[in-house]
Formats: structure tokens, sequence, C-alpha cells
């Protein structure tokens, strides 16, 4: 039997998956992951942690599929995106903390980029918005306050990366300083059309060349897991942010393909084929998985808070024992009854950009329960993912696109019935939950067999891509615009000064 080892390193947990050669699910082994939060809208990973459980997982999964490291191909990475690492290349330790995609500290330095006048030079280039969740300027940040950061750096002595090149160091122990374009994409110091880091936003941003990683294809050769690790040496063939890897693993690999992935954050994104598209509607342009040296792009818009709301409800309100609970306490009511939750926590992201907006319920009356906010808060993920589809659809629309006729989901709130049809009712196009849901692992896994030569192409992949249940919409038009309008009218008051 052939098996593809997939590391999965997502914002709550590190998680590893044996798949078989047909893209079935061998076996998962999962450990949770501590979330440091220092300051109000700081959000810190301990690097550390973040290898110790990967490689843990990775052991556990292999045990647990009752195989050895020789039975593995190729091992492919997917991971939480923008995460920032700072590590000494000589003993591979951390200078800092991890600086999670979350973290807004770093708002005032986005602020006086904006200020500078650089929003349309790095809308151009890399296809993203000045904003705190992408990796420059957490780099910028740690350079600049961890003592000694910055003339280590000039020295040569620093390695920047982000969880995949991070995970691809330990890895190797240190022979390779890698990342894919899909990652890349996501640090404001990457030119998109040039696959190559930018000399004139790297010199805006202050960074020094010295510390970045070599950017490659997702789907090549990124030197093998020492033996040390596994008990023998496994060619790492795959490397993508864990959107793109998701996109990858939905087969949507053609232009107007597109996926929702309700996790902590929601990420929608659709597929522009070898076309850079820019949004005239708040979505970013980001690179997909890339096989070959051939540009590849998605529109794609982010949500920063989807299934944490639930984790809200569950470790804030204590309204729940477990994220799983929310479906049977948001059915015990028959609707919201005009309750309408914005989980703004940390600002909004796309299609939105409202750094400052903080969470707002609205509607409530005497009446209103817990369960009107648990269901609420089950729609406020629905609300955010059509408003971002909506984004969406008119930049299609100026492009001369179709606009989308189908979504395809996966992710951990995608389990949720109840979610998935009220997301089918507001959108008002069919909701297609796949047989395998892992399709952010499966993904990694794909790109890691295509460089091992266990597919042959793209094509292949995308016959094996089989629904589990397709939720039809069953609203009328004018339902769904009631409620859209009286969920924007909610983001306003979310918006507004404090
Ligand atoms: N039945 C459910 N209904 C709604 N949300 C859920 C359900 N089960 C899990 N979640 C949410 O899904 C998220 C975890 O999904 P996952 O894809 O593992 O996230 P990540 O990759 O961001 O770590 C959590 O925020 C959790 O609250
Ligand atoms: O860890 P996830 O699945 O919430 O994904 C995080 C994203 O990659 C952030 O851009």
């Amino acid at each position: 039997m052939t098996y593809l080892l997939a590391l999965d390193q997502g914002t709550s947990s590190s998680r590893s998956i044996v798949f078989d050669a047909d893209g079935r699910v061998v076996a998962v082994a999962q450990r949770e992951l501590t979330q440091h939060f220092p300051q109000p809208g700081w959000v810190e990973h301990d690097p550390l942690e973040i290898w110790e459980t990967q490689l843990a997982t990775a052991r556990e999964a292999l045990q647990k599929a009752r195989i050895t490291a020789r039975d593995i191909r190729a091992v492919g990475i997917t991971n939480q995106r923008e995460t920032t690492v700072l590590w000494h290349r000589r003993t591979g330790q951390p200078l800092a903390r991890a600086i999670v995609w979350q973290d807004r500290r770093t708002e005032p330095l986005c602020a006086a980029l904006r200020e500078r006048g650089l929003a349309e030079a790095v809308q151009a280039k890399t296809g993203l918005v000045i904003d705190a969740y992408f990796s420059g300027t957490k780099l910028r940040w740690l350079l600049d306050t961890v003592p000694g950061g910055r003339a280590l750096a000039e020295a040569g002595e620093l390695a920047f990366g982000t969880i995949d090149s991070w995970l691809i160091w330990q890895l190797t122990r240190g022979a390779t300083h890698a990342t894919d374009v899909s990652n890349a994409s996501r640090t404001l110091l990457f030119n998109v059309h040039t696959n190559q880091w930018d000399d004139e936003l790297l010199a805006a941003l202050h960074i020094p060349p010295g510390v970045l990683p070599q950017v490659q294809a997702s789907s090549a050769d990124y030197g093998a897991v020492h033996a040390d690790w596994l008990g023998h040496a496994i060619p790492i063939g795959g490397v993508a942010g864990d959107q793109q890897s998701a996109l990858f693993g939905q087969a949507c690999f053609s232009e107007g393909l597109a996926k929702n992935t309700y996790g902590t954050g929601c990420f929608l994104l659709m597929h522009t084929g070898e076309r850079f598209q820019r949004s005239a509607n708040g979505l970013l342009t980001t690179s997909a998985a890339q096989t070959n040296t051939t540009p590849a792009y998605a529109l794609e818009g982010s949500v920063f808070v989807g299934g944490a709301v639930v984790q809200w409800l569950r470790d804030g309100l204590q309204a729940i024992d477990s994220s799983g609970a929310v479906q049977g306490l948001a059915e015990s009511v028959p609707d919201s009854d005009g309750v309408v939750v914005v989980p703004a926590f940390t600002g909004l992201g796309a299609p939105y950009w409202k750094p400052h907006a903080r969470g707002a319920i609205t509607g409530l009356t005497r009446g209103s329960t817990l369960a009107h906010i648990a269901r609420a808060s089950l729609e406020s993920i629905a609300f955010q993912s059509a408003a971002l589809l909506q984004a969406m659809d008119r930049d299609a629309q100026a492009a001369g696109a179709q606009p989308l006729r189908e979504l395809r989901v996966d992710g951990g709130a995608s389990v949720n019935n109840l979610l998935m049809q009220f997301q089918a009712d507001v959108l008002g196009i069919p909701v297609l939950r796949p047989k395998v849901v892992e399709t952010t692992a499966l993904g990694a896994a794909y790109l890691a067999g295509l460089h091992a030569g266990v597919y042959q192409g793209t094509d292949e992949l995308a016959q094996r891509w089989q629904v589990e249940r397709r939720f039809e919409p069953q609203r009328d038009r004018a339902w769904a615009a009631e409620r859209m309008s009286a969920w924007e009218h909610a983001v306003r008051q979310a918006a507004l000064p404090a």
C-alpha cells in the first residue's frame, strides 16, 4: 500500500493525517495548542510547542495507522498562515513567541504605511491590503522589539518563517529554509506576479533580505524529514497555506471553482486560474497552490471570527459544554427572533476591513434567551460568508465572469447542518459538503503525492471529489435580502467608534 502523511498545523491544534493513495483517511492524531493572550489584541503561540505537538501527532498517526515511516511515500505540510516566527539559524531556538495571524499589535505600523501612500503599490504587487493580519509588519515588530534582533538579523544569524518554514526547518534539522508561493503571498513582502521577494517592499518595511526563506512551488522538493524524527527519512514534497491547500483538496483547480472553510475563522477562496484579479470589493488576491512555476491565483475573503464564535459561546458565555452542543441549543428556538450577533472580537476582516470594530449584539428584547444568542451566533458565520460571496460575485461580474453557482464547504464547523442549511438559504445557491472534509490535509497530501509521482496530474484528483450532502436553498430571495440587510445594519453599529 502507498501512504501519504499530511501535517496540518492549525490555529487551534496540530494534526497529522495518514491518507491512502485513494485519498481516504487512514488515521488522525491531534493535539490542542496553547493560546497566549499577553495583552488585549495580542495573540501568540509557542513555536517549540507547535513543533513538539506536530511531531507527536505525526508519530501517533503512524502508530494508529499501524505503519512505519518506510510505508510513507511523501509528507505534505499545510499550516495556519501569516503567523510569524523568528529563530536563530545556529541553534534553531526561537527569539520570541510566534505572533499569530489574529494579532492586532502592528495596526499603528500599518496605519503609518497607509499614510505613506503605499496601499496602491502593495495591492498591485501582493494582492493584499495593508493590515496587521499579514506577516510583514509582525516580522518588522519582532526585529525592532526583541533586544538585539535587528543586529543579529543583519549579521545573517536569524531566519524568518511562517509555520510551514518553521516546521520544514525542524523536520530537516536545519537543512532546508524554504516556503511555498501560497504562504509567501501572505507576507506583504512577496510579488505574486514574479514569484519573488520584492526589494521595494522589503525596504519599505525595513526587512533585511538575509532572513527570508527560499520560495518554491507548492509541489516541489523540500528536503526530507530527518530519520531521527520518525525512524526513516521521508521526502517532503508538498507545502501550502491551509486555505490554498483546502482549495486544492476540494479539487478547485480552475477558474470559477470556490470553497469556504469554517474553522476558527472562515475563508472563502475562488480560483481565478492564471488571471490576477484585483478586487474592487474588499477581497484579497492571493497565490493559489502551484504545482509548477506558472502563477495561479485565487480571490479570497477572510473572516476573522467564524467557528471561534462557538468557542466564545462555550468558554466565554459558558452557554454550552462543547462546540457540538451549539446546534441543539440553537435548534431549541425556531429562529433568532431579531437578535443579531456581530462577532467583531478582533475587528472585522473582509469585506469590511474595520480594525476598530467591536463585537455587538443587536435586536435584544425581554424575551431574548441564550438560545437566540446561540442561533444568532451561528447565523453570524453564514452572514459574514455571504457578504464575502456577494463581494466575489461583484468582482466576477466586473471581470465578465459568471457568478458562483455552488459552494464547496469544509472545516470543523461545516459538520453543523443547521449552519449549512442557513448558509444555503442566505446565499441562494447549493452548499456542497464533500465525503472527505479533511480537505486541508488532503490538499497537502495531494501536493506531496503529485511530486512523488503517486498521482499523474490534477485531472486524476478532480475525479475523486465526491459530495456527501447537498444543502439546497429553501428560502426566497426577499427573505434573504431582509436578513442580510438586518445583518449589515448591525455591522454598522459594531463599527461605530466606542
Ligand atoms: N458542531 C459545531 N458547530 C459549529 N461550530 C463547530 C462545531 N464543531 C466545531 N466547531 C468550531 O469549529 C472550529 C474548529 O474547526 P477546525 O477546522 O478544527 O479549526 P482550525 O483549523 O481553525 O483549528 C472551532 O472554532 C469550533 O468552535
Ligand atoms: O488555522 P485556521 O484553519 O483557522 O487558518 C488560519 C488561516 O490560515 C489564517 O489566514
